[in-house]
């Protein structure tokens, strides 16, 4: 079309030169006739084929445009349809006469204008019908009573806000008054929605005859999780604790649970020597003569030793090799010198040799183990990224286990090392932050340090690293019934994993430590 346009202009203003230098004679007469013949013929020729093509195009562009109203229509996008009219005709619309050019911007504004009014009927009929659904929606709700329904729709709030609050049980719970509507049209809503409710709260609390609701059972959920937080943010102050937890029903739980932890294939694990005789016999000891030792042993509360080459007791803090810092704390606590237990104790522990202690309660047996202990760690290589402890304090109750804890932190803070303490009773998550941070020594009850190493397929912490281990108590434990726990804890232990069988560890002689 806009190339036979050009021509038709062409064509004309051929003519138009033509008629300026028009001539008169017979002959230019002739010529001119026939051109001017000639240029009518094209003119109708023109006409003519512009009416077919128009006429064609018209059909064409009729058809198109009834195609794209019912796509239109579908999708409901007013700019793309008047964005495609215009790309598709542009050339046509170039190449028209202003009178056609006319008309067709007239055609194209009645489609446009129809285009819109029934668009914008489309809408209302949609609109109409989204209404209409939301009001029978809301009829199946509608109860008689006014006030009821009020009652209802706070209840239904309420239940939709605890819903995204506390997650899927009050989630169940508000889905079921919609699964009624559709059950049983007859049926009120709120008597059903209720009695739903009353029915799985009855499943929850195994109590058929009492009504409760969902949001009691969900607050019950959450309060120990709360106040185990408490408990353990405060885990410093020790006075803070509650001791509300029967430890003796916690244990015999623990052993019907006969929680184990899985065989360690020790052949496939790489351990690295460690070093655990630290001790050098001061001068003064050497001397000693076995008689002298003999009424040393007298002295400190008649002790009696059985083994091979037992160390002989010390007497000061200095010949036990403990370090200055280690010495500043003493002298902090007032500890001027050495019990009986830790005078005999110590140097053993410190020689590298499993001890048996067994003193009275209040005799000091604690420092005894921990001293030798911190000696250990310290020469031990540092902790490594998804190391666990290099020792492990075992306690009977998470009493004894915090006491421990409270008194092996007095020395760990200025020698740089890491105490965690891990029992039953309490939340577990802060237990595990902590072992996850890293700790050289863990005091902790057996059957919690199990769960705790079982958890999270043994990614919190493990015991490949362990070179001193304490069973503090261990009479007590076995009478409680944790011998199988101790067990399990010892083969997975680095230091240990071969005494497990040995009869002197697990002597039932240990009758009485306190
Ligand atoms: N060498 C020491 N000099 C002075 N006080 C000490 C010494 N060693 C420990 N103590 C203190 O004696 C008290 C009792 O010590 P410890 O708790 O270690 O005794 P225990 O034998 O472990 O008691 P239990 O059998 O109850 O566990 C603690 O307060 C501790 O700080």
């Amino acid at each position: 079309m806009g190339r036979d346009h050009k021509e038709h202009k062409r064509h004309r203003s051929r003519s138009k030169e033509r008629k300026r230098s028009r001539s008169r004679s017979p002959r230019d007469r002739r010529d001119r006739d026939r051109d001017s013949r000639r240029d009518r013929e094209r003119q109708r020729d023109y006409d003519r084929r512009g009416d077919d093509k128009m006429r064609d195009r018209e059909k064409q562009r009729d058809a198109d445009n009834k195609q794209r109203q019912q796509e239109t229509k579908k999708e409901s996008k007013s700019a793309v349809f008047e964005m495609e009219e215009s790309r598709n005709d542009i050339d046509d619309i170039l190449g028209m006469k202003d009178v056609d050019l006319e008309k067709e911007m007239e055609r194209r504004r009645r489609n446009v204008e129809l285009w819109r009014a029934k668009k914008k009927k489309d809408e209302l009929d949609q609109a109409s019908e989204a209404s209409d659904d939301k009001n029978r929606k809301k009829k199946a709700w509608n109860l008689d009573d006014e006030d009821d329904e009020d009652e209802f729709d706070v209840l239904s709030q309420e239940k939709s806000e605890k819903s995204t609050e506390n997650g899927q049980n009050i989630e169940k719970i508000d889905k079921k008054p919609v699964k009624m509507e559709e059950e049983d049209e007859e049926e009120d809503p709120l008597d059903a929605f209720m009695a739903e409710i009353s029915k799985k709260n009855a499943k929850k609390s195994g109590n058929s005859g009492q009504k409760s609701s969902g949001v009691v059972t969900i607050i019950q959920e959450e309060k120990p999780e709360k106040e185990k937080g408490q408990l353990l943010e405060n885990e410093d102050n020790m006075d803070m604790v509650i001791d509300d937890f029967d430890i003796e029903t916690a244990a015999a739980s623990l052993c019907h649970k006969g929680r184990m932890l899985a065989a360690t294939d020790h052949s496939k694990v790489y351990y690295r020597k460690f070093k655990k005789n630290f001790y050098i016999e001061t001068e003064e000891i050497k001397r000693m003569s076995k008689a002298e030792v003999k009424a040393y042993r007298d002295e400190l509360d008649s002790i009696t030793v059985k083994g091979i080459d037992v160390p002989k007791p010390i007497k000061t803090w200095a010949q036990c090799g403990v370090n200055l810092k280690m010495m500043n704390v003493l002298k902090k606590y007032e500890y001027t010198k050495p019990t009986s237990i830790q005078a005999q104790a110590i140097p053993s522990i410190m020689s590298g040799r499993d001890v048996i202690g067994i003193a009275k309660t209040g005799s000091g047996k604690t420092l005894a183990f921990l001293l030798p202990m911190f000696r250990h760690i310290l020469d031990q290589p540092e902790l490594e990224e998804g190391d666990g402890p290099i020792a492990v304090i075992l306690a009977p109750t998470r009493e004894l286990a915090m006491q421990t804890y409270k008194e092996a932190n007095k020395f760990a803070k200025v020698l740089g090392l890491r105490v965690a303490c891990t029992y039953g009773g309490v939340g577990i998550s802060e237990q595990i932050a902590d072992l996850k941070r890293g700790a050289e020594i863990v005091v902790c009850t057996p059957g919690r340090m199990i769960d705790v190493l079982a958890a999270n397929s043994g990614k919190v912490t493990n015991l490949r690293r362990v070179t001193y281990l304490v069973l503090d108590e261990a009479d007590r434990m076995f009478d409680k019934g944790f011998e199988p726990q101790v067990r399990s804890l010892l083969t997975v232990s680095y230091g240990f994993r071969e005494k497990v069988e040995e009869k002197k560890v697990f002597s039932r002689k240990i009758k009485k430590s306190g």
